[in-house]
């Protein structure tokens, strides 16, 4: 940064800075003596004026130009949310106030004039003017509210991400990571309840000859539909998964036994009655799943739960597959 004059020998004028706005004639007059020794500097662009996590306990304020924080510092990601100051504004009242550390780095976008406040003059222009400490505590309520708004949008969008990561892709169901950051809780709950909790794994029968006959295209729209009757079948209580490829997963809250099969056994029934039409919008062969259902056992975690259902897939499928097993 370079020295241009002092604020006395400038034509700027306090009462058109955002810190001694709506500021008493007399307080004025006290505020201009305190200032006039104060530093005109000029910083170059892209040039930093304050560095993140450095003590520089300095009031700037812009007479001329902008700054900004500094871009990959910003939470908002667009360009169009940078956070900037423009003239009239001031930056670095935090460190004043508390003494900690610089908490953003902030550049000036182009070249820009500052008048630099030292901590000790910036007490003593508060001393002075109860409009200047007014000033102050407005500015820190906007500081507040802003930072609080870019919180509430970073949460936003982070919790927009954390939900899309829990999605597949294919289907619109949940998928694997959902299953595994949901199914211990509820296998907890049941166990701590006493109340029952089964699954229904699903496989598609014969899926590697359905795709090498039609082509995976046609095999993820199998997929898919295989998916959507799951989601239209199932009480608004009960979870459909994606498991993986060609294996679906039903979890069923408070199911006992016979009520998870005969679940079963009706989306075994619509599945085989289900029609995929193929790229050309003719219908292909019905595609049929094979069922295997577990409840939970005393003592049953995660892994051996879905062992159990897998199991009893196997043995549906064993048995000749479209049909539903224990
Ligand atoms: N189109 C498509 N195919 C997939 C996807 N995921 C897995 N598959 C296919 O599903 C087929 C599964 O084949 P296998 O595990 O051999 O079982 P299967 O042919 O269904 O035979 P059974 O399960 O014994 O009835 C494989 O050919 C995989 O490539 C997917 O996302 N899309």
């Amino acid at each position: 940064m370079e020295l241009l004059k002092l604020f006395a020998n400038s034509d700027y004028r306090a009462r058109n800075l955002q810190l001694f706005h709506d500021i008493s004639e007399s307080d004025l007059i006290a505020i201009n003596k305190l200032i006039a020794s104060c530093c005109i500097m000029l910083v170059k662009a892209e040039q930093a004026v304050i560095t993140a996590h450095t003590t520089d306990n300095r009031l700037y304020i812009v007479l001329n130009g902008t700054l900004e924080v500094q871009s990959h510092e910003n939470t908002g990601g667009s360009a169009a949310s940078n956070v900037q100051f423009l003239a009239g504004e001031c930056v670095g009242e935090l460190s004043v106030l508390d003494d900690e550390d610089q908490p953003h780095t902030i550049i000036a976008v182009g070249d820009s004039e500052l008048l630099v406040i030292e901590a000790d003059t910036l007490w003593q222009l508060i001393d002075e003017s109860n409009g200047v400490a007014r000033n102050l505590l407005r500015l820190l309520s906007f500081r507040i509210r802003t930072t609080n708004a870019l919180l509430r949008r970073r949460h936003k969008v982070g919790e927009f991400y954390r939900q899309m990561s829990m999605i597949d892709g294919l289907t619109g169901i949940h998928n694997r990571a959902w299953l595994h950051s949901q199914l211990p809780q509820l296998i907890e709950r049941s166990h701590a309840s006493c109340n029952p909790l089964s699954i229904i794994m699903a496989d598609l029968d014969h899926f590697k000859l359905f795709n090498d006959t039609h082509g995976h295209i046609i095999g993820d729209d199998a997929i898919q539909s295989a998916a959507k009757i799951l989601n239209s079948t199932l009480r608004p209580t009960d979870f459909a998964v994606r498991f993986g490829g060609e294996e679906l997963l039903v979890i069923l809250p408070d199911t006992a036994k016979e009520a998870c099969f005969s679940v079963a056994e009706r989306l075994c029934s619509k599945l085989a009655q289900t029609t995929v039409l193929n790229d050309v919008h003719l219908p292909l062969p019905h595609i049929t799943a094979s069922f295997g259902v577990a409840t939970l056992a005393a003592g049953q975690d995660i892994f051996t739960f879905i062992a159990a259902a897998d199991t009893a897939l196997y043995r549906a499928k064993n048995a000749g597959r479209n049909q539903v097993s224990h």
